[in-house]
């Protein structure tokens, strides 16, 4: 096809090359083109009209081609037909040109002119449009369809010339047509470009030309028209041949049809035949199962068998041997009738015989009876004896009891019912042992303390007269037990544990730690954390819990329950309240002659560990409040109180008392505790103060000795709570602590001189606590 457009291509050009002014060429053209005066007279006309020139394919056949124009190999196909005839034509007419062509050039061209095809029979213009030549020969066309027939002769000139150039690009491209014409187109150039006047031999040479060219074209036509019938018989070979593609097809999708519906026949024969050869397997395994169950049925049967006919075999042979052991029974037999009757002989004998036995037994038995009841009445008239024994000396025990207890608290009355002990406390490791770091105190003499029951404490003090002489007084005081550093805690206790075993006898007992801040209250109290160093509370607790059960025996029952609280500013904090902080307002009351406080916690203790986790919990609150507030322990009286109930059912005797454990606040002067310069100090000091003056007033006024005077107990709360404690139905002991130092020598006649008044205080006769 595209070889087709490239010839097309010349040959529309060639129509313009029979331009009027040369009328003896153009009937030479137009018969070998047929149609070439109307081209020539319309550009768009002859556009037109090409797929009608003899050149084009017939119509029928155009249709079949434009078919095979839409396949590229139908395409390149014909151009490989094609380019054979076209080598075979060139030759003949300019085989130089055409050789002179490089390969790849045709078919270049050959491109080209499909794509113009393409564009709707343009091929005329657009192949003059695209070369310079081709341009010239329109213009030249122009020129001469325009001009009068006078100036044919230079437009035929030029017209030819143009022609030289045009045949070029069929013959085989823009190099062709260069390769012709440097013959043709010089002369041609010559001619254009010169006077304007040919001569005849120049246009006979022309004309021998123009008849070649025309000549060519006729070859040109012969082979388009052979290739042209190549092409409708490959069409009609390609239509064939697609008929005979589709027929195969058909075939080919029927066979597969038939292929897969076989297929299918095939897949359900075998499933079939696959079901078949499962029951079929089935079948069998039943028959074996069936074969194995008749199979072990008959075993068993036979095994049955078997057995039966050992047990016949065993029965006939019992059979024998009984048959034989009872002939040798009734033998037997025999020999023990005659056995019996020798037997039954005796038996008449002996019944004789015990019969005169058993009267002589019911003589025996009369005599031992009597003999028992005399021992029942001689056993009871023992134990007559022994019970009233026992109850004869267990009441002497429980008078003499009694009598301890009186005795113990004569005892307690002889030393005092307010008694006063002093401990001087030791000096600690990051305090200067150096002899004038440490007080002159001289302690009093063991043996003389023991002979006259009071002990010496003598204090030392230097000091400078106004006269500027060393003056060195001496300080004495005398006390019921002093306490030099090296008494260890069990020491203190024992001097203390008479009177904490008083609270199981119903006696009310107080112990006070006073002193300066420092001194070891806190210490003598509570004391360390291992058993040697555990101070008068755990230990008084211990004490009384190990002497109330001795007691048991003695048909003593005791409940016993714990309280511990602390007084801070005239407030009333509970120890062991539920929350981390106690921020109930607790007041004090006297109930039926008892003081107690509201809502406050009261632990039962069952025994002494409980003591521990009591007093842990109590240190805990004051740490917490201490974080709180302030460093308080020593601004604040911590008030230990163990509460004993005692039951005697078999002497009816109940006892109800308390034991008071109170850890006073630091008793130093307001100078001393740098509380003048702060507030809050201030007021601790003035509190500490007024509870310790009014607990001193207190004392006093107990001393006083008048029976039914006036107790200032209400001056402090401090005093309220300890009002039962401190009236005269207790026994009261203050222990004084005091620091070694000489720094605190102030301090430590201080605290001597109010020990001191407290010791010579007399409090009336202490009265036993009855529980109602
Ligand atoms: N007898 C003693 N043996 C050994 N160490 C003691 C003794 N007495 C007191 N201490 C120690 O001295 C220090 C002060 O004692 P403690 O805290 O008991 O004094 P305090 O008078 O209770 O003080 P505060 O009023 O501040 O509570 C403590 O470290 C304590 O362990």
């Amino acid at each position: 096809m595209s070889e087709d457009q490239e010839n097309i291509a010349p040959m529309s050009r060639l129509p313009r090359l029979a331009s009027p002014a040369k009328p003896s060429a153009i009937p030479t053209l137009s018969a070998t083109t047929g149609s070439a005066v109307p081209l020539l007279s319309n550009g768009n006309a002859n556009k037109r009209k090409l797929p009608s020139s003899p050149l084009a394919p017939p119509p029928t056949k155009r249709s079949v081609s434009g078919s095979s124009l839409g396949n590229s190999s139908t395409s390149t196909g014909l151009r490989t037909s094609q380019r054979k005839p076209t080598s075979e034509f060139v030759p003949s007419t300019t085989r130089k040109p055409v050789a002179a062509l490089p390969p790849s050039r045709p078919a270049s061209a050959l491109g080209t002119s499909t794509r113009r095809t393409g564009s709707a029979g343009s091929a005329g213009s657009a192949a003059s449009s695209s070369t310079t030549s081709t341009t010239r020969a329109r213009a030249g066309a122009a020129t001469v369809a325009k001009r009068p027939p006078v100036a044919a002769s230079s437009s035929t000139t030029r017209a030819t010339s143009t022609l030289g150039r045009s045949v070029g690009p069929g013959a085989g491209g823009r190099a062709t047509s260069r390769g012709v014409s440097p013959a043709l187109a010089a002369p041609s150039r010559a001619t254009g470009i010169g006077s304007g006047v040919a001569s005849a031999a120049q246009f006979k040479s022309h004309n021998g030309r123009l008849e070649n060219v025309e000549k060519m074209v006729g070859g040109f036509k012969d082979l388009l028209e052979r290739e042209q019938a190549k092409i409708s018989s490959l069409q009609m070979s390609q239509v064939d041949l697609q008929a005979l593609l589709q027929s195969t097809q058909n075939t080919e999708r029927e066979a597969r049809r038939d292929l897969s519906s076989a297929s299918e026949e095939l897949a359900a024969v075998r499933a079939a035949h696959a079901r078949e050869v499962d029951d079929l397997e089935r079948t069998v395994a039943r028959k074996d199962r069936e074969k194995r169950g008749l199979e072990d049925e008959m075993r068993e049967s036979r095994d049955e068998l078997s057995r039966e006919r050992d047990i016949i075999r065993q029965l006939k042979q019992t059979l024998a041997e009984q048959s034989t052991q009872h002939l040798t029974l009734s033998a037997q037999l025999q020999a023990s009738q005659t056995q019996l009757n020798l037997l039954q002989a005796e038996v008449e004998r002996a019944t004789l015989s015990v019969s005169s036995m058993k009267a002589e037994l019911a003589v025996g038995q009369d005599t031992a009876r009597k003999a028992e009841e005399i021992a029942e009445v001689k056993i009871t008239e023992a134990e007559e004896e022994r019970d009233r024994r026992i109850a004869e000396i267990e009441e002497e025990l429980r008078a003499a009891e009694t009598i301890r207890r009186k005795l113990h608290n004569q005892v307690q009355e002889l030393k005092g019912n307010i008694r006063v002990f002093a401990r001087v406390r030791p000096p600690l490791s990051h305090e200067s042992s150096s002899p004038d770091a440490l007080a002159d105190i001289v302690y009093g003499d063991d043996r003389e303390a023991q002979e006259t029951g009071q002990s010496k404490i003598v204090v030392k003090s230097k000091s400078e007269s106004a006269t500027g002489q060393a003056r060195e007084q001496e300080y004495d005081f005398t006390f019921d037990k002093i306490f030099a550093p090296h008494s260890g805690q069990k020491e203190v206790f024992e001097e203390i544990s008479m009177l904490a075993q008083s609270v199981l006898d119903g006696y009310n007992v107080c112990i006070f730690a006073y002193g300066q801040t420092g001194s070891g209250k806190s210490w003598t109290m509570e004391g360390g954390q291992n058993e040697l160093d555990a101070g008068m509370i755990p230990r008084a607790i211990d004490m009384i819990f190990t002497v109330s059960n001795g007691l048991k025996d003695r048909g003593w029952k005791y409940q016993m329950e714990g309280q511990y609280l602390e007084v801070y500013n005239e407030v009333i904090n509970d120890l062991l309240g539920k929350d981390q902080f106690d921020t109930k307002k607790h007041e004090i009351k006297t109930v039926d002659g008892k003081v107690s406080v509201t809502d406050v916690v009261s632990i039962p203790l069952n025994n002494p560990r409980q003591v521990s986790t009591l007093l842990d919990r109590a240190r805990g609150r004051r740490a917490v409040a201490a974080t709180l507030m302030n460093e308080r322990s020593s601004r604040s009286h911590s008030v230990f109180t163990l509460k004993v109930k005692g039951e005697n059912p078999s002497t009816g005797e109940k006892s109800d008392a308390m034991l008071n454990l109170v850890d006073l606040a630091g008793s130093e002067r307001v100078e001393k505790s740098g509380a003048v310069s702060n507030q809050d100090r201030m007021k601790e000091a003035i509190s500490i103060n007024k509870s310790l003056s009014a607990l001193m007033d207190v004392i006093g006024a107990l001393g006083g000795g008048k029976d039914g005077g006036h107790i200032p107990y209400r001056n402090s709360t401090l005093t309220r709570l300890l009002q039962t404690s401190l009236s005269g139905s207790s026994k009261t002991l203050m222990m004084c602590n005091l620091s070694p130092l000489s720094a605190h020598l102030g301090e430590t006649l201080c605290s001597l001189r109010f020990a001191t008044k407290v010791n010579s205080t007399v409090v009336g006769q202490v009265k036993k606590q009855i529980q109602k």
